[in-house]
């Protein structure tokens, strides 16, 4: 197969997408962040995001998340289309179905490592005793025992940007959106961070969209698209099929 494709395709055109937009069009004022973007995003994958600044990446990751106003297009997961929802809908949706993180991790810095952690599943109805099990256990999984009592002041960068992918997990998304979740950690805790990122999305059969500038991040994806000028101008895959992600 060849390495080049077309991205309305994906890496298995044989398969059923996750998550898909079709026509994706949004501005903002005068600038036109996205004009007229197909994607499609496959179960289990990995997929970098990659492009300029100012390209409308991360404008693509807020529409396929449902936070952004879309001036045309479709965003379609699991076979429904998220545009027809109402706002509350989507909301529900974000809340069951996608965790997020962000370069800096937006931990609550009163909060320890383990309430922050636990968070997502408070808000969820969990019983709080459950929910700080839970915590712990994905801090665990994080290599943070022993870290729960920390605030994220007392942790290095690397370390809290696994207690805010530990955050973004606990409630088992079935798509993990991260704007440059290693942009501000140093070549050694970026590289540590994305192997841990990976190996959990890929033993828990995650889907991860992941926004990054460096190509030692992108390689840990199974596949890239190039975001440039509001187009997604190429891509590349980096095994045959999504089926062949391990679960
Ligand atoms: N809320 C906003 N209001 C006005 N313009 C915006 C807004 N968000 C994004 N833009 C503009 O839309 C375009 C795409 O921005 P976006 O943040 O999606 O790019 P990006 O590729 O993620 O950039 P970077 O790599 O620097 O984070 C840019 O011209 C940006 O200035």
């Amino acid at each position: 197969m060849s390495m080049e494709m077309d991205m309305s395709l994906g890496c298995n055109s044989s398969g059923v997408p996750l998550l898909s937009c079709r026509n994706l069009r949004v501005s903002f004022g005068v600038t036109e962040a996205l004009r007229g973007v197909d994607v499609d995003i496959y179960p289990g994958e990995v997929l970098a995001v990659m492009g300029p600044s100012g390209s409308g990446k991360s404008t693509l990751l807020h529409a396929l998340a449902g936070v952004v106003k879309l001036d045309t297009g479709t965003v379609t997961y699991n076979g429904s289309d998220v545009t027809a929802l109402s706002e509350a809908e989507r909301s529900a949706l974000r809340l069951s179905a996608f965790g997020f993180v962000f370069q800096f991790g937006q931990l609550l810095p009163d909060l320890s490592a383990v309430d922050n952690v636990s968070l997502p599943l408070l808000l969820a109805g969990i019983p709080r005793r459950r929910a700080l099990q839970q915590a712990k256990s994905w801090l665990d999984r994080l290599g943070l025992a022993g870290f729960g009592d920390k605030l994220p002041g007392e942790m290095s960068g690397g370390q809290a940007q696994r207690v805010a992918i530990a955050r973004a997990l606990v409630n088992a998304p079935k798509i993990l959106f991260a704007d440059e979740p290693t942009g501000s950690l140093d070549s050694l805790a970026a590289e540590n961070v994305m192997l841990t990122l990976t190996d959990l999305a890929r033993a828990t059969g995650t889907t991860v969209v992941i926004i990054t500038h460096d190509p030692r991040t992108a390689a840990h994806a199974d596949r890239e698209i190039i975001v440039r000028d509001g187009l997604v101008t190429s891509g590349s895959v980096a095994f045959s099929q999504a089926s062949d992600v391990p679960q």
